[in-house]
């Protein structure tokens, strides 16, 4: 059978033009960074005294980092891919009954952070996908351990009968509740009924949650009691629980309202002990990916975050236009699809689409090995968790292992028994889980450790992008969970850079250096805060002081600094702009990026120092997925929240406060008093540029009234220490 016959394909790959220019333009660009090295290096040998040394020191290591930064990119930019799926003809090649099994993990952990509506939104999402449904198990995995969790799933057991028939004849295409009702759906007493329940769900899932218990009105059943009992023995505890795995839905035994099939659906909080270290959200993946392997062991795994339901009911035909074929991409590991979201506002201001992280550079490593795994729409060979693509590693227990045939029933007892014993808290103590098999532990990031494990350890990936999303999620919508997820991130991804499986050592040994540089980049993320902090405050501390520390626009050199900044500026909108992307949203991007410097990359590099000196340990904190009402509004109007108070906001504001000093200051008396133009505009510009990118923190600062807005304390904070540093390098330069 043949896969590529003219026009009867299932997928295909195009190489993107951009490459060529893109690489003729890295030449030219790594001639000027050359040039301006020679040039600082010259500047550092003929600095005459030691405050100006001290000055190009520091701006040489910064520039030695921004360049290696635009270095990393490179591998982004040397043969970008673009591929496209024809799930269409995917049953000319492959029978519907012939479809693989597919297994489905979600993952939630905090019933306050995490909607339990949500997370049952999700679930009934993939429930519905227009697949054979006795080949499809949801696996859910509450590391909340709450009963409400589990009682949201017995309303969903139960709306699901209703809604998948529903969904499947009426050929339904948003297959989320919430989206679908939220959407123009015809009104007519079927939809208008099916409404009704979800509604009633809706509220009785709510109330429940804002009780923050089950109490007996709720239960309907002796049997629903004995579930929920075991929520309620002593020294229950969110961190100290045993394991308990709910079978909601028995595709064997369960039909729905038109007396069809429905998919299994499983509960799982894995057991905890406050004793035994939990892995955070590996932990909880590899305990499902142990549970799914003795109840129904399907060879492909889906792992997708509570938040991110599907939006598209024919993604599993997509997918397996690659998993059929295996001339797709030998040693295919995973498919990753790319996260997106709903919600977002008009500007994007935090950037939450990430898009260069996102849609941006995947495809250009999809051009190499492949893209790095993102958490979430991420399709698994499940054998790629068990050792390098010509070596299997063993599991313990052969029932572990990833081509074992499960011959019982999920709900039979000897199944149950043995699924609690591999959820079990000490199982994973003395074994290779972790390290060698399954998702791997040791950072914060869980996803791109693993992936990155993966790849180095031979298996290749596909970057696919379908042009109506895939999946949708929640974005955070104040700028404080931003910063800190970020600050998550950067803690995650630090570990990765600075352990004995750096990227720069061990990933360019295994993968080449394209791939090894293209996992550096991130793995090195939090390390442009120093840059990005010493030109928020270097050149506006020195102009204040009447120090110049650029060369003069009359200066050749001044060409050099024009062509590195615009180049590095007009490529990154440009590749913003060719991936779908508005000016406006590109122009908070670049912001969001320097925000991020000053603040979560800053405080995360500190996190990680504090974490490897064991002075402080830093968990995995859960983004939140609940949406405050006015906070929604002022998003959606595009207006920054501060509104609480944080260290992570004192840098922004102190950078703020100190470019509109320098600004006014350098304008007034370097241009018109001095009339030195020449010499000070470089300085001139760059913090006429952060007062530029600031302009939502002034409004925050002293315009606005609302709850948003920055508090006094922070703004008051800000500015004495503004005023410090004034003192200090003014004396120093003094000196
Ligand atoms: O102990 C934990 C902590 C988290 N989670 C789950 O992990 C997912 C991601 O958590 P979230 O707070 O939403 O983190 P984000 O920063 O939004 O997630 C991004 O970054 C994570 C790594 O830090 C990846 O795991 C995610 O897939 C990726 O979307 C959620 O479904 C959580 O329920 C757990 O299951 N157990
Ligand atoms: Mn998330």
């Amino acid at each position: 059978m043949s896969f590529a016959t003219a026009n009867l394909r299932l997928h295909s790959l195009r190489r993107l033009r951009r490459r060529l220019l893109n690489r003729v333009f890295a030449v030219a660009y790594t001639a000027v960074i050359l040039a301006l090295f020679y040039h600082h290096a010259l500047t550092l040998l003929q600095s005459t005294n030691f405050k100006a040394f001290c000055i190009s020191f520091t701006i040489f290591v910064s520039d030695i980092i921004l360049a290696y930064m635009w270095s990393t990119t490179q591998s982004y930019h040397m043969n970008p891919v673009s591929r496209q799926e024809y799930p269409e003809n995917l049953e000319k090649f492959l029978d519907r009954k012939d479809f693989p099994a597919m297994d489905i993990f979600i993952c939630t952990a905090d019933p306050y952070k995490e909607p339990p509506i949500n997370v049952v939104n999700t679930a009934l999402s993939v429930m519905a996908y227009d697949f054979p449904t006795e080949k499809l198990s949801v696996y859910v995995s509450d590391d909340g351990g709450s009963e409400l969790t589990l009682f949201a799933f017995m309303e969903a057991a139960e709306f699901s009968r209703i809604w998948l028939p529903f969904c499947r004849e009426n050929n339904v295409i948003e297959r989320c509740p919430d989206a679908y009702f939220s959407s123009n759906y015809a009104q007519n007493p079927k939809t208008l009924e099916i409404k009704m329940k979800y509604d009633s769900m809706k509220t009785r899932v709510e109330s429940v949650v804002e009780e923050g218990k089950v109490s007996d009105e709720y239960i309907s059943n002796e049997k629903q009691h004995q579930v929920l009992n075991q929520y309620r023995t002593k020294d229950f505890t969110r961190q100290n629980h045993p394991s308990i795995i709910q079978v909601m839905l028995d595709t064997k035994n369960d039909k729905d309202l038109m007396e069809n099939s429905m998919p299994n659906l499983v509960y799982v909080s894995r057991e905890k002990s406050k004793a035994t270290p939990h892995h955070f959200k590996a932990g909880a993946l590899n305990a499902l990916l142990r549970v799914s392997s003795i109840m129904t062991n399907a060879p492909i795994v889906l792992t997708l975050d509570c938040d991110m339901y599907s939006n598209d009911p024919s993604t599993l035909q997509r997918v397996l236009c690659y998993l059929s074929d295996k001339s797709s991409r030998p040693n295919l590991g995973y498919i990753q699809i790319p996260q997106r979201y709903h919600g977002l506002n008009k500007a994007d201001i935090y950037a939450s689409e990430h898009k260069h992280l996102f849609q941006i550079n995947p495809p250009g490593m999809d051009g190499l090995d492949g893209p790095s795994y993102v958490g979430t729409g991420c399709f698994f060979h499940r054998c790629t968790f068990f050792g390098g693509p010509s070596s299997l590693v063993q599991p313990e227990i052969p029932e572990l292992g990833p081509y074992y045939i499960v011959k019982k029933p999920i709900a039979n007892q000897e199944i149950l028994n043995q699924a609690h014993h591999v959820a079990g808290c000490n199982y994973e103590y003395l074994t290779i889980w972790g390290s060698k098999i399954g998702f791997r532990y040791g950072s914060l990031v869980e996803d791109y450790y693993t992936g990155y494990r993966l790849q180095c350890e031979g298996w290749k990936s596909i970057f696919c992008d379908p042009n109506r999303p895939a999946f949708l999620g929640d974005v955070p919508i104040s700028l404080i969970d931003v910063l800190n997820q970020n600050k998550r991130w950067a803690v995650g991804l630090l570990e990765v850079g600075f352990s004995k499986y750096s990227p720069l050592t061990f990933g360019i040994k295994s993968m080449g250096i394209l791939m090894g540089q293209a996992y550096a980049h991130y793995a090195f993320w939090p390390i442009w805060s120093v840059p990005i902090t010493v030109y928020a405050f270097l050149p506006s501390l020195t102009l204040l002081n009447g120090v110049p520390i650029f060369p003069k626009v009359s200066d050749p050199w001044f060409l050099a600094y024009v062509f590195l900044f615009l180049g590095a500026y007009v490529q990154d909108c440009l590749d913003f702009i060719l991936t779908k992307g508005k000016f406006q949203r590109w122009w908070s991007d670049q912001r969001t990026w320097l925000i991020r410097g000053l603040s979560s990359y800053l405080f995360g590099f500190v996190e990680f120092i504090t974490k490897q000196l064991g002075i402080a340990t830093h968990g995995f904190n859960v983004t939140s997925k609940v949406m405050d009402d006015e906070q929604s509004k002022r998003y959606d109007e595009g207006i920054f929240e501060f509104g609480v108070e944080s260290p992570l906001f004192v840098p922004l504001g102190m950078a703020a406060i100190l470019n509109l000093m320098a600004f006014f200051y350098g304008g007034i008396v370097q241009i018109f008093k001095e009339r030195n133009s020449d010499g000070f505009f470089v300085q001139m510009f760059i913090a006429g540029f952060g007062v530029l990118n600031c302009l939502p923190i002034y409004g925050a600062m002293v315009l606005r009234s609302d709850k948003g807005r920055m508090p006094t304390r922070t703004t008051i904070i800000s500015t004495l220490f503004v005023g410090g540093l004034c003192v200090v390098t003014s004396s120093a330069l003094m000196m």
